[in-house]
């Protein structure tokens, strides 16, 4: 099965509209952003969400002290690294969290060549998840740009896939290269802000995939 990550919640009535259509893992931006909410906003959201959605803190060059305080403290399970954080990065976050998970994204440039280099130190990350997703020259995520997937055919890890995934490309995106889970951010909103409905059709859209085929179940 895909998992789906849906990302950038800033308001009460985006959690309403994730506990009803119950993505996997749900993502707040602690980095500068127009999505980005505060530790304390973080908290309260944390505490709305139905068991089973899995918090998501999105850093980007945060003190590792910073993100470790928010995974300990239980507001955000994993701790996705979206930034210029390194290999050493990693290991310094890691001896300072008692739970939660890492997750490294490696952002593709268009360059084949530098993708490619890319695409090796992804393999080699230290973190538990790893997520690909367009290499912007405007901002660090949440661009709602694409990149070319074809690079990630056959990669040998699981990794969840983003860059202007939504609704009308996931069905796509999983025939193509069968990520291990999706992820989704401005594909979501409505003039800036997050929109139930196309929450609740992305998720949708994922979930009547056949984990067996990579294609849409046969209707019943
Ligand atoms: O969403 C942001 O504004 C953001 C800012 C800085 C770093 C990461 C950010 N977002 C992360 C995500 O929303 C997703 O992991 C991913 O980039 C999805 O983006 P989109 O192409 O908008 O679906």
């Amino acid at each position: 099965m895909t998992l789906v990550k849906t990302c950038g919640m800033t308001r009460e009535t985006d959690i309403d509209a994730v506990n009803a259509a119950k993505p996997d893992l749900v993502g707040f931006v602690f980095a500068p952003s127009p999505r980005q909410i505060t530790p304390v906003q973080a908290r309260a959201f944390k505490r709305r969400l139905v068991p089973g959605i899995q918090s998501v803190g999105v850093f980007v060059n945060a003190a590792p002290t910073e993100v470790a305080e928010l995974v300990n403290n239980g507001t955000v399970d994993v701790a996705q690294l979206h930034g210029d954080e390194d290999e050493d990065y990693i290991g310094q976050l890691r001896r300072l969290l008692d739970r939660g998970e890492i997750m490294q994204v490696f952002r593709i440039p268009p360059d084949l060549e530098r993708a490619k280099e890319v695409l090796e130190k992804a393999k080699q990350s230290l973190a538990d998840k790893i997520l690909f997703d367009t290499g912007s020259k405007r901002v660090y995520g949440g661009s709602g740009e694409m990149f070319d997937w074809g690079i990630l055919k056959n990669f040998p890890r699981p990794f969840f896939l983003a860059g202007g995934i939504g609704a009308e490309n996931a069905s796509d995106a999983i025939a193509a290269i069968a990520p291990h889970g999706l992820d989704a951010s401005s594909s979501l909103e409505t003039e800036g802000r997050k929109d139930p409905e196309k929450i609740r059709a992305f998720v949708e859209i994922v979930r009547t995939i056949d984990p067996q085929t990579n294609k849409k179940k046969a209707a019943q």
